[in-house]
């Protein structure tokens, strides 16, 4: 049976990250928010732009004031007034100095401001009380960055910081990639949808529900296909479907080796490579991954893409779980990330026991924790099973136990990976 480490391998490597020149769009700048960048981004002008005042105050020539002190100040000739966005049309001259505010330009001539607070106004004269430092309080232009060079980098997510410096470079609109297309469906005779009421024996569908939620937040398109029963003809007609439509597909259910698990023959009546159907964790066991090849699929804009299959094991616990391990990170991955695909793990100290049979990599459900300053490991109170929907419900966080070890004492450090914001 294939490690955790190796099936995450195995899909990665079978990702293909979108193309930055036929996935990409022209966007807003408004609407980027959490898209990816697709080209470096060049400014054609320095950050700042001009040598400007970091204080209201006077702009002199260090030369001039070097030696003010409280009791022997030095009195400049003020020759001008330099308000926010003017540009300057004097040249300072030893003696004066230039009345000037935070972010205008520095005239000529000059080459440090002294605050204001620093200084007392007669009429056409500053009296300066004390010594400043040379280029006290003005920043130079291309200080913070020299244009020609890449502002952003191709592959980051952008947010609000990004955001930001995209609007000073006057960036009107930026190319991104597109969106990942992922089709979602569940299979099994017991599912109904939540307009139906269930008969005995039969449950309402809610993995379809968890996986949309998880693939929108990665900013994914999702498709949804609905329930199809574990009927192979149905099942194909499906799958054929899904990967014609989208980029990656993701069904839960019927990859166990019970007679009505019918995703791995399935697959194989398809085409598809199945990389592997095996998994040493728990829950999560049967988790089976495959690829289509893109000859022969006519989609719009996203025919040279190998599609990607994820067929989750039904169980509500199973299918997360798997999807945080797996499926997140081949998104990030297809979507043009850069880096940091893979999820966020986080050694904390665990408050609870753990306890695992040590055959199986195990993902124990559980809270991260703030307390005194530290994150701590909370393993969730309710009964563990990879149905119990209940006890997820408040989890943010897995503990992780690698083969052979079969506990984790409270107070002892584990790894967690952490699968919501807390
Ligand atoms: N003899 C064996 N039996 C099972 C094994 C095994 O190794 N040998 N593995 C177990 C493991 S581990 C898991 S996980 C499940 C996986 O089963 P399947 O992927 O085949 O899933 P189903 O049989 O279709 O369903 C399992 C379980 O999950 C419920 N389910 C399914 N879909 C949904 C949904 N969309 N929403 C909510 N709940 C769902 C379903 O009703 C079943 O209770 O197999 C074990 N068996
Ligand atoms: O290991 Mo299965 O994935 O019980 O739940
Ligand atoms: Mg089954």
């Amino acid at each position: 049976m294939l490690s955790v480490r190796d099936a995450e391998s195995t899909i990665l490597n079978a990702v293909k990250p979108l193309d930055n020149q036929r996935d990409i769009e022209y966007i807003d700048l408004l609407t980027a928010n959490g898209r990816i960048l697709a080209s470096p981004v060049v400014s054609s002008r320095g950050f700042p732009h001009w040598d400007h005042a970091l204080m209201d105050g006077y702009a002199v020539r260090y030369h001039d004031v070097q030696h003010a002190r409280a009791d022997k100040p030095v009195i400049l000739q003020v020759v001008a007034e330099i308000r926010t966005g003017d540009e300057p049309s004097v040249t300072l001259e030893s003696g004066q100095a230039v009345r000037i505010f935070t972010g205008a330009m520095i005239p000529k001539g000059a080459d440090t401001v002294i605050m204001q607070e620093k200084t007392h106004r007669q009429e056409n004269r500053v009296l300066v009380f004390i010594a400043p430092q040379s280029h006290e309080f003005v920043i130079h232009q291309g200080e913070f960055y020299q244009a020609g060079n890449d502002l952003l980098p191709s592959g980051i997510v952008l947010s609000a910081t990004e955001i930001a410096l995209l609007a000073a470079a006057g960036r009107e609109k930026v190319s991104v990639f597109r969106n990942i297309r992922v089709a979602i469906f569940s299979t099994g005779n017991e599912l109904v949808t939540l307009e139906e009421l269930p008969k005995p024996g039969q449950i309402f569908d809610s993995n379809q529900y968890a996986l949309a939620t998880l693939m929108r937040q990665l900013g994914a398109e999702v498709l949804l296909l609905g329930i199809v029963p574990d009927d192979p003809i149905a099942l194909e007609q499906t799958i054929d479907y899904a990967i014609t439509s989208a980029d990656i597909v993701i069904s839960t259910g019927g990859v166990s080796v019970g007679d009505y698990d019918y995703i791995y023959r399935t697959l194989a009546s398809l085409g598809a490579t199945i990389h592997f159907n095996r998994v040493k964790m728990r829950p999560g066991k049967p988790l089976t991954f495959a690829t289509f090849p893109n000859e022969g699929l006519n989609y719009a804009g996203i025919d040279k893409l190998q599609k990607l299959y994820f067929g989750l094991p039904g169980n509500p616990g199973s299918a997360l779980v798997t999807c945080w391990r797996f499926v997140q990170p081949a998104v990030r991955k297809m979507s043009g990330m850069a880096r940091g695909w893979e999820g966020k793990l986080l050694k904390v100290k665990s408050s609870s026991e753990l306890q695992s049979n040590g055959k199986m990599e195990t993902y124990i459900q559980g809270e991260l924790k703030l307390r005194n300053g530290e994150c701590e490991f909370h393993q969730a109170e309710g009964k563990h099973s990879s149905a119990n929907l209940v006890n997820l419900a408040q989890t943010n966080a897995l503990a992780i136990l690698p083969v052979g070890k079969t506990i984790v004492h409270p107070g002892e450090e584990v790894w967690t990976l952490m699968v919501k914001e807390f």
